[in-house]
């Protein structure tokens, strides 16, 4: 039987920069270049074939124009209407004139103009991280993509740790339009402490972060692409950035006294940060080391002493108890008023809330995905202001073991024995473990360990906290990043 002729676009036609007839491989053809930037060929104003999703750029080659552009990967028949990655490809046409030629140049230049991507980037790559693999995905996959869409990159490979905001506390800012990390998470919040690190911190921050996936830990891209419908790749990624958008995103930050952290992914205290922290020695495992070291600490259950104390956001105001006693005002920044000093919240004002302990586990999460495997917090919003708590108190180990298998859908927040909430700030008091109560805990933030407390694992390594009270408030969209949407 014949298949008819595709339609593509039954939807609404998006208007025409240019719409003429061109040669292409010697064959006059229509072509139309769409306000969405798509390049199609229109026969008889019916048949339309879309040849490009999108342009990166544009040569003049004598008499013909060479387009770099992106096409849906896969894309044909089958996979149409799905939202695919991209692969790139060079569409080369002859416009039928001189005069065509220099219009068709006039209309790409403008839209590409239009559109108000980055033209100067700088990007870290950290050869360290996850498998090792991020120079071979920055050469072969990023680099081509943004040579191809003419933005300049400055490249920085990281020698070291905190190398990254060494180099972003003291850069011009003013030099780029955004900071690239191709390197798992710990690169994005060394970039974004060292912003908020400068005397200018009020603008530097504003400067967007794109993230290229190729750490271990790659959990706030994930949470980018993955509600769009978009793969956790590196080519999806590069695009996201090239097309310029941006979100803002909520910053939180972690005092103890003076001494500062801001977080933009989580803090675990508990069962989470143990599996974290201490399957490190399983290494060589890969990915399945969380599995392994996890189910053993499940079997070996640990709980701690201790409280925790929040503001709930609209809604959550049932949660724990009234606040038994009153928040400390916190100390003013001392010496180092110039740097960020977090929101500017008056945090004692507020009706706080508090649970006591024994406590398995407290997560606080401030974006969706953990990691490419773990969705911890599926209510999560970049933005809203808040950070979504998920406490385990008393739980079966049973049930525990089933929790874990649930984190890949983030069904675990629905479980009896979890407590799923939204706060607006948070006070950690960490006591010692219940069973050994002469050993204390780890807590740990964006992958870094916070505090160590007494007798845990690797406590002889400094840490930029104590294992003692500490408090966390939250800027509501203080940083941006590159979005897909
Ligand atoms: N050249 C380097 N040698 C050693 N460590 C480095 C180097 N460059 C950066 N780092 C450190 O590597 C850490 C991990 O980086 P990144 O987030 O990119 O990878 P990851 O694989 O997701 O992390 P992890 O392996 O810790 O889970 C960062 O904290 C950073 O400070």
């Amino acid at each position: 039987m014949d298949r008819q002729p595709e339609r593509e676009n039954d939807e609404l036609p998006s208007p025409a920069i240019i719409s003429d007839r061109v040669l292409v491989n010697g064959v006059v053809t229509p072509l139309t270049l769409t306000a969405e930037g798509e390049l199609r060929s229109t026969e008889s104003g019916r048949r339309k074939s879309t040849l490009a999703k999108e342009i990166l750029s544009f040569v003049v080659e004598g008499n013909k124009v060479r387009v770099k552009t992106l096409v849906e990967k896969g894309g044909g028949i089958c996979c149409r209407g799905s939202a695919g990655d991209y692969a790139r490809n060079d569409f080369v046409f002859e416009p039928l004139s001189d005069e065509s030629r220099k219009l068709w140049s006039d209309k790409f230049h403008q839209h590409l103009v239009s559109l108000g991507r980055p033209k100067k980037l700088l990007v870290f790559v950290n050869p360290f991280g996850g498998k090792k693999t991020a120079r071979k995905i920055f050469q072969e996959e990023v680099k081509p993509l943004f040579e191809d869409a003419n933005i300049q990159l400055e490249i920085q490979e990281t020698k070291y740790q905190l190398h990254a905001k060494e180099i972003v506390r003291s850069m011009d800012v003013s030099k780029y339009d955004g900071i690239v990390c191709v390197s798992g998470d710990g690169i994005l919040v060394e970039v974004v402490n060292g912003l908020l690190e400068r005397e200018d911190w009020k603008t530097a921050i504003k400067l967007p972060i794109g993230m290229v996936p190729a750490g271990s830990g790659n959990g706030m891209i994930k949470s980018l692409l993955e509600p769009v419908g978009l793969p956790c790749s590196a080519t999806s990624a590069t695009i996201s950035i090239i097309r310029g958008r941006t979100r803002s995103l909520d910053v939180a930050t972690i005092s103890q006294g003076t001494t500062k952290f801001f977080s933009v992914l989580m803090l675990a205290w508990g069962l989470v940060a143990d599996i974290d922290i201490e399957s490190e020695k399983f290494r060589w495992m890969g990915s399945a080391r969380f599995d392994i070291y996890g189910l053993q600490r499940i079997i070996c259950l640990r709980q701690y002493h201790g409280r925790i104390l929040f503001v709930p956001a609209p809604g959550f105001e049932s949660y724990g108890q009234r606040a038994s006693c009153s928040i400390d005002k916190e100390p003013s920044g001392s010496d180092k008023t110039l740097v960020y000093q977090g929101p500017d919240s008056k945090l004692e004002n507020l009706d706080w809330r508090e649970m006591k302990g024994p406590f398995v586990s407290v997560w606080l999460h401030n974006v969706p995905w953990g990691a490419e495997n773990t969705l911890a917090a599926p209510d999560a919003k970049f933005s809203d202001g808040f950070l979504d708590l998920i406490v385990m108190k008393d739980c079966p180990k049973l049930a525990l073991l089933s929790l874990m298998t649930k984190l890949s859908d983030g069904t675990h927040v629905q479980s009896p024995y979890a407590s799923y909430l939204k706060v607006k700030a948070f006070v950690l008091e960490p006591g010692a473990r219940i069973d050994e109560p002469d050993k204390e805990g780890i807590i740990d933030s964006d992958g870094e360990v916070l505090a160590r407390g007494r007798k845990s694992y690797k406590c002889d390594q400094k840490a930029l906290m104590s294992y003692d009270k500490l408090q966390i408030s939250v800027d509501q969209g203080l940083a941006t990043l590159f979005s897909p949407e």
